[in-house]
């Protein structure tokens, strides 16, 4: 924190409930909570639906949790940057102490009852990565090194294994898969933003790839990272998590994901200037379908193993 004052500082007016609501980034969170579920789908155990549902509570209450700490860490830089000015606590809507309280307390509402609900194996899982988001990325990294988010990524690919952990108790191949898919996907998904959040992160001296090294190796970094999750994305087709489905899904998107890479690393700023980042922007916008695709191909293809199963053991009666 570099900002004291700003963490105590008072309201300017009644907070409402969707103050609150939008301390818990619950439209990040959709996609965060989608992978969890398809972890816990994906896992060749059933799980009765009501446990599916509170495990998938639980872990969308302990992530949106995550989201509380990080504004309130982070309120002296949401001030400051254009995107995050409005955020409840720098917007005054909100006190820094409340939105500390709400995220401890829902933090250990989350992982209590998750380990209540299915196992402690998730339950250790979903509070280290809150504790891995929260201290790890947030009060460290973030400010301190442009791999922040490379390495910080690793937060938000728990997820999945946490959901699976959540149906079997355990970690296994496939949701460890699941876990490198969503980290190597991170950086091309969070640079491109950064690309045309031009001056927000200067502005705020956060030192993001775009500040310390310039838009140009951005450019080039998000190439490499894409390259390298096409060959991890396609891979896993071959894998237990992986099928016929999945490598239409990766083949398809993982080609449109390296043309848009590439557009963007042969792309000056003069270009992008002039044309308001738009392919950077439309970069973004496809990452955010890219993991979706890939992960509900997963659960699609969990559901045909299934059902084969099923076909099989009918077969066999
Ligand atoms: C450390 C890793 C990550 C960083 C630094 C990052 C960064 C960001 C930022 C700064 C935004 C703009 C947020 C805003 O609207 O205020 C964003 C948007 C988004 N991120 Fe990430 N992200 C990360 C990981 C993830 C993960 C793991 C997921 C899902 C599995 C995800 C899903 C999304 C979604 C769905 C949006 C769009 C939200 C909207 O529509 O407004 N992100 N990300
Ligand atoms: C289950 C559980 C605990 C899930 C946590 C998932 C998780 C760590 C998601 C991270 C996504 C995210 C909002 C990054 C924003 O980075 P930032 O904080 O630097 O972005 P900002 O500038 O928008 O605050």
């Amino acid at each position: 924190m570099t900002d004291a004052s700003l963490h105590s500082a008072s309201r300017d007016s009644e907070a409402q409930f969707g103050d609150y609501f939008a301390l818990l980034k619950p439209r990040v969170m959709t996609l965060v909570v989608f992978t969890a579920f398809v972890g816990l789908l994906a896992a060749p155990v059933p799980v009765h639906p009501f446990i599916a549902f509170c495990a998938v509570l639980f872990i969308a209450v302990g992530g949106g949790a995550s989201g509380a700490l990080n504004m309130w860490w982070d309120a002296d830089i949401d001030a400051v940057m254009k995107r995050t000015a409005g955020r409840p606590i720098p917007a005054g809507k909100v006190a820094p102490e409340e939105a500390l309280a709400l995220g401890i307390g829902l933090s250990g509402f989350a992982v209590l009852l998750l380990g209540l609900a299915t196992n402690w194996v998730a339950a250790g899982l979903l509070a280290f990565t809150i504790f891995f988001y929260v201290v790890i990325y947030t009060m460290w990294l973030k400010r301190w090194t442009p791999q922040n988010i490379v390495i910080g990524g690793a937060a938000g690919a728990f997820p999945p294994m946490i959901g699976w952990a959540a149906a079997t108790g355990g970690i296994a191949v496939e949701s460890v898969l699941m876990f490198c898919l969503t980290f190597m996907w991170t950086p091309p998904h969070f640079w491109a933003l950064a690309l045309f959040m031009r001056g927000d992160y200067d502005n705020a001296g956060v030192p993001m790839l775009t500040v310390t090294h310039g838009r140009k190796a951005t450019r080039a970094h998000i190439l490499v990272y894409t390259l390298l999750l096409a060959a991890l994305a396609v891979a896993i087709a071959f894998t237990g998590a992986g099928g016929p489905v999945y490598l239409v899904v990766a083949v398809v998107l993982n080609a449109l994901f390296i043309k848009g890479a590439l557009r963007i690393w042969r792309r000056t700023e003069e270009d992008a200037e002039a044309d308001n980042f738009a392919a950077e922007r439309g970069f973004f916008k496809l990452s955010l379908l890219y993991l979706f695709a890939h992960f509900g191909a997963i659960l699609v293809e969990a559901g045909l193993d299934r059902a084969g199963v099923a076909l099989s053991l009918g077969g066999l009666l």
